[in-house]
């Protein structure tokens, strides 16, 4: 027997609660429920459509959205990326969507890499999401003209930055992009939120889209994963371009009776409590003359610390203070967040704007969408930045 020494390994700590995570709602934990039910979930090989409780998401959620078929995916990223690919025949094409939209700031530039697609990221006119009139003013006519990447794909966000699309807007895009011959994608990461709080059925917002990617990962609670819908030929080639991107799942029952829970669970009122925390502390927001970046109609508050001149790493840390954990200027809510958080949240948040306006902090570089640099912590949980010169 060789003398091995152990290899030390540099694990991270063991993460045992979400309750005072406002980071995002993706750090949603598995609950004792969920695993129970992957205790009993079918093991088919999912790849050749033979797992019973894959299949039965795929169609539950496609159900629910009025389309033909879904497809499970193990992220939000990769069904938006393999949605938009599938929309595109002939390059050069561009997909446009909104400036903040996701596939477009933080999916690795997947588009341009994975699909040859340029991105036409717009601002809306009215701050909080694009307007018919954005998108005829920015779209890219296919008109012979070689100079241009005609528009093929209008991809919106439902929510965006935690903002319910106005359905009549909607409608309003859908039947010109019906009429124009262009695509409309929906990044649903909280498309679920946008049903609860709007309480526009699932369906209606399916009607207006070709494409949704709808996520289980999100303020849905599961370990992972999305659901893609669309039509049944759609569908057929996204599985294409899934299994070429790795994407390919094997036994995926348990993974997909985890996320059943909760979709034939109560996740409404769920999801509701978690918007009451956020409109609750919107509300404080205001008491106090802290700005806000967005309306908070769902799950997300976001601080708008430009104009509050505040310091994000000194949020964060004020958020360490108070143990709550923050990442920057959004602080989002889901169903496993404590009342005490929310209290304790508005704690580090009165702190961080009295600080700052002692301290005003020049926002001149990069915009972190909701990420400060001290959220770039190391595997042990200390933050890698700190600070220049901030104690609390
Ligand atoms: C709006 C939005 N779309 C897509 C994604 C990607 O989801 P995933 O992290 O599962 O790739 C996220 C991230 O959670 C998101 O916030
Ligand atoms: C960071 C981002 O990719 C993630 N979707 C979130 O909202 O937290």
């Amino acid at each position: 027997m060789t003398n091995q020494t152990k290899n030390s390994l540099d694990l991270p700590p063991a993460y045992i609660s979400a309750a005072n995570d406002l980071r995002s709602d993706t750090f949603t934990t598995p609950t004792e429920e969920m695993v129970k039910a992957a205790l009993g979930a079918s093991v088919g090989d999912a790849v050749y459509g033979e797992d019973v409780d894959t299949a039965r998401l795929e169609q539950t959620v496609a159900h629910l959205a009025g389309k033909e078929a879904g497809l499970f995916c193990v992220s939000g990223t990769l069904s938006n990326q393999i949605a938009l690919r599938t929309h595109l025949y002939q390059p050069p094409y561009s997909i446009l969507c909104d400036y903040r939209a996701h596939v477009y700031t933080h999916e690795a530039a997947g588009l341009a890499i994975l699909s040859q697609a340029m991105v036409v990221p717009v601002i809306p006119s009215n701050g909080d999401y694009l307007t018919l009139e954005d998108i005829k003013s920015h779209y890219i006519p296919d008109d012979g003209d070689i100079h241009g990447a005609p528009t093929k794909v209008i991809s919106l966000e439902n929510t965006l930055h935690g903002i319910v699309y106005p359905l009549e807007e909607l409608v309003r895009i859908k039947a010109w992009c019906m009429e124009s011959g262009l695509k409309m994608h929906c990044d649903g990461a909280r498309i679920w939120n946008a049903v609860a709080e709007s309480k526009v059925p699932l369906k209606q917002f399916g009607e207006l889209f070709d494409s949704i990617s709808i996520c289980l990962s999100k303020s849905m609670g599961a370990p992972i994963g999305s659901v893609l819908v669309g039509n049944a030929k759609f569908i057929h080639k996204a599985n294409h371009f899934r299994k070429q991107q790795g994407g390919g799942i094997r036994q995926s029952g348990m993974m997909a009776r985890m996320a059943q829970c909760n979709i034939d669970g109560d996740w409404k009122s769920k999801l509701l409590r978690s918007h009451a925390l956020a409109h609750d502390l919107a509300a404080f927001c205001k008491e106090h003359g802290i700005p806000l970046e967005s309306p908070a109609d769902t799950n997300f508050v976001f601080i708008d610390l430009h104009k509050a001149k505040m310091n994000p790493d000194v949020l964060v840390k004020k958020g360490m203070k108070y143990n709550v954990r923050l990442m920057g200027g959004r602080v989002s809510f889901h169903y496993q967040v404590s009342d005490e958080s929310l209290a304790n949240v508005k704690k580090a948040l009165l702190e961080s704007f009295e600080y700052a306006k002692e301290h005003p902090f020049d926002h001149s570089g990069p915009t972190q969408i909701y990420r400060s640099e001290s959220t770039e912590i190391d595997i042990h949980g200390n933050a890698i930045q700190d600070v220049k010169g901030y104690k609390y």
